[in-house]
């Protein structure tokens, strides 16, 4: 996974002189539910609006971050599903299956069940994976748009879901209206383990901008390129510079494994760089409507596969036939 240097200054349960700090917390939240549940609602209260809006837009083939949260000494990165839905292309059954390996690696899970539609059949589809899954992580359930229901009635409901599945709390929240989003941040906050953190802090409000950056020039590298690469090669943003003029210059690096490879992604005489670099550029300005101006760089690493092994159930291993 790319953009994740943890910065040395966080490490937990650090003495500042006479003050002993709480230990920094930091860990990978999924968020799932059927479609409409309230995902990016809950999202844009925890994390901001800028962010949770821009990533809704795409459709990436990764399962995304989709926003990171700070609550305390805790740091909440947001995972996204790409999609609960019901694949029929190989792509989105592979996209689905990084969903569900997305959900099982997080640190929590938490199931969004719209109050009003309840236990529904796709509710039930998505316990019924949760149950196959059987070793995903702690799972809570957050039962959203409490201000459209009676009391009663969501006791029946809180009830009947925690038959359905052994959730290790429940929440009652309104995404829309805030009711109950800071409890459920605050215990978010307190389950994630204690670690560094695993972004610096001045990233976070753009991180998932500049990771989608990063997966347009995968992207295209990865439609030029074809069969010629394996899947290990990443893309990170490595600087984001916001310029006077409204433009924003952007320096990525992509890590190649061996030698050998870095004359592929450049390709004679620079060509096959020059055309990923010119239509990433396009689709960045076209996404973010401003003038973009992409630097690429190339290096090998022979070794960022171990590097991000923890990260790496987050991107789809596009293997024989898989796309
Ligand atoms: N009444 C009410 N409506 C809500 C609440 N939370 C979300 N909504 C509405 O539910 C609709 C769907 O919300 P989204 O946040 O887009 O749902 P989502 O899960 O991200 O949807 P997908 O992107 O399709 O997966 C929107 O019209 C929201 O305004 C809530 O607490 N109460």
């Amino acid at each position: 996974m790319s953009d994740i240097p943890t910065s040395p200054e966080h490490t937990a349960g650090e003495t500042q002189g006479d003050a002993v700090t709480l230990p920094t917390r930091a860990g990978f939240v999924a968020l799932i539910g059927e479609p409409n549940a309230g995902k990016s609602t809950l999202l844009n209260r925890m994390v901001g609006a800028k962010v949770s809006i821009v990533t809704h837009k795409v459709q990436t083939t990764r399962a995304r971050i989709r926003g990171v949260a700070m609550a305390g000494q805790s740091q909440i990165v947001f995972v996204d599903t790409p999609g609960l839905f019901e694949p029929k292309r190989r792509l989105d059954r592979a996209m689905v299956a990084a969903a569900w390996g997305g959900a099982a690696d997080a640190d929590v899970v938490v199931l969004l069940v719209e109050a009003n539609r309840g236990l529904s059949e796709g509710v039930k589809r998505i316990l019924d994976r949760l149950n196959e899954i059987g070793d995903v992580a702690r799972v809570a359930l957050a039962i959203n748009k409490i201000d459209r229901v009676e009391a009663p009635v969501l006791l029946g409901l809180s009830q009947k879901l925690n038959d359905a599945y052994p959730f290790i709390e429940t929440f009652m929240i309104s995404a829309e209206k805030g009711h109950g989003v800071e409890m459920l941040k605050t215990w978010l906050a307190g389950e994630v383990p204690e670690s560094p953190w695993l972004y610096p802090e001045d990233q976070i409000a753009d991180l998932p901008l500049r990771m989608i950056a990063a997966e347009m020039t995968r992207e295209k590298l990865t439609l030029r390129l074809h069969q010629e690469l394996p899947y290990q090669m990443t893309v990170e943003t490595e600087k984001w510079e916001e310029r006077k003029d409204g433009s924003a210059r952007i320096d990525q690096l992509i890590y190649v494994v061996r030698d050998g490879h870095k004359g592929i992604v450049l390709g004679n005489k620079g060509e096959t760089i020059k055309a990923v670099g010119k239509a990433a550029r396009e689709e960045m300005e076209e996404f973010m409507g401003r003038k973009i101006h992409l630097f690429l760089q190339v290096k090998v690493r022979p070794n960022w596969l171990e590097e991000s092994e923890r990260y790496s159930e987050m991107g789809l291993e596009f293997k024989d036939g898989n796309q």
